[in-house]
């Protein structure tokens, strides 16, 4: 059954990726290797010891990847540029070919009604840079504002609208907590100072689209709901701890000038002091915030698991889609009102949101993926909620245009709404990119 939403009539229907999962050609026109490329060398790293050497081959096929979206009736493409392509050595001389990929690919999108996106980093950092400490080095907050500022002079007039990190929790979490993504430290010590750094970076890149660039400019980040597995006080303060830690660590410094408390008790002696202009530079405002909403977690106080003390708590009676993700679509809501609620009226996008399921085989041109459909269906009416209940929600870009490289997990996880056969390239929309056009074409009423 549908239901007859109405969005907003300038919402804004798009469809996300990101340069390392779906360009391939890492090395082509001058390109240097990033950390990814590094990273999927080390034996064990990524499942089945995939690698982003071809994925999509997005690199050689972008003209027909925008006659696909252009297909799809999609109004906006958020991507990310590939920051080894534009810098080899991560800073220094700009390689023209890298700068003319990107060129195209934008001017193709603009001919085609295809608002671009673009996120300046995806988490593929020049291993150049990644030999200096990566994001652990103070210097990195400048490397990242001066690979920015000529981002925002080769684009300047073509691209309204930037990000400027994507996800940089899982940058911190991933890459130098847990070791499971680059550079594969696990130091309670630096995670706190490569996230500082980070948001420091995010900072300077404003300062510097305030004084050269046009348009918009914001800042990416995952929320994932927490919910407490009691009402008990311990699991209270574990709920507390769990959402500090994920959805606070980079939106309260943005927004409030300020760390949560709960991270100093979190990294404890690690946890270190912070000049208050490094602060107010974070503080730098921003003109949207982009949302990446997946699931939720259920927490429950664990003091087996330092330093967070909280684990999650399965959910076993609900559905969830491959990743072992609970498909939630209230906590898709329940955030988007909790940032107005906590941080203001900042306009919002849902910048990612989408599955991964066991599609079958693409038949006669066409695949089957009802789940997926049904994914998308709950979530936009979550969002279509929120909307009515006051949210400042501008927009939503489906997570994926097409399967990709899914980072650790390689190609075993599929959140496309085109299917790629990896060995023939071949793209075959599924039933989901069908029922996102038709959602498209009506502003959210066939929902
Ligand atoms: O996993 C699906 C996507 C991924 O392909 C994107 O590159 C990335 O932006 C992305 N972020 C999330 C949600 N955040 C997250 C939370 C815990 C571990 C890893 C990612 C999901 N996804």
């Amino acid at each position: 059954m549908t239901h007859k939403l109405q969005f907003p009539a300038d919402f804004i229907w798009g469809v996300a990726t990101s340069a390392y999962q779906i360009e391939g050609s890492p090395l082509a026109d001058g390109a240097a290797p990033s950390n990814w490329h590094r990273f999927c060398r080390v034996p064990g790293a990524v499942l089945n010891g995939d690698t982003g050497d071809i994925a999509c081959d997005h690199y050689r096929r972008w003209a027909d990847d925008v006659k696909l979206m252009k297909e799809l009736g999609l109004k906006a493409y958020r991507f990310s540029i590939a920051w080894s392509r534009i810098l080899p050595n991560g800073q220094g001389k700009p390689n023209e070919k890298g700068l003319d990929f990107y060129r195209n690919l934008v001017d193709a999108l603009v001919a085609n009604d295809i608002e671009p996106f673009v996120t300046l980093h995806h988490w593929d950092l020049p291993i150049a840079l990644d030999d200096l400490g990566g994001w652990a080095n103070r210097d990195a907050a400048h490397w990242f504002a001066d690979y920015a500022h000529l981002m925002f002079r080769t684009l300047e007039g073509r691209v309204q609208h930037w990000t400027t990190l994507n996800e940089p929790w899982v940058i911190m979490d991933a890459g130098y907590m847990h070791g499971v993504h680059p550079p594969g430290l696990r130091s309670l010590e630096k995670a706190p100072v490569a996230a500082h750094n980070l948001l420091r970076g995010h900072g300077l890149a404003v300062q510097a689209f305030r004084a050269d660039g046009k348009g918009q400019i914001g800042l990416v980040v995952n929320l994932e709901p927490k919910y407490a597995a009691s009402n008990g006080p311990e699991d209270a303060a574990a709920l507390a701890r769990a959402h500090a830690y994920m959805n606070r660590q980079f939106l309260d410094p943005v927004f409030l000038g300020a760390y949560p408390d709960e991270l100093a008790e979190i990294f404890g002696h690690d946890w270190p002091r912070f000049p208050e202009d490094d602060l107010k530079l974070i503080r730098e405002p921003i003109d949207f915030l982009g949302i990446n909403y997946y699931t939720r977690s259920v927490v429950r106080s664990d003091p087996t698991a330092a330093p967070l003390c909280a684990s999650p708590v399965a959910q076993t009676g609900a559905e969830h889609t491959e990743m072992k993700w609970e498909v939630f679509p209230a906590g898709l809501k329940s955030c988007l009102l909790w940032v107005k609620r906590r941080y203001g009226d900042i306009p919002l996008y849902i910048t990612e949101n989408g599955a991964a399921f066991a599609d079958p085989e693409p038949k006669n041109g066409r695949l089957e993926d009802p789940r997926r459909v049904d994914y998308f269906r709950t979530h936009l009416r979550a969002a279509h909620e929120a909307l009515q209940q006051g949210a400042n929600l501008k927009g939503y870009f489906a997570w994926s245009l097409v399967d990709n490289f899914e980072w650790s997990c390689g190609f075993a996880r599929r959140f496309g709404l085109v299917h790629v056969d990896y060995a023939t390239q071949k793209r075959t929309p599924k039933d989901s990119a069908s029922f996102y056009r038709q959602v498209i074409e009506s502003n959210g009423e066939e929902i």
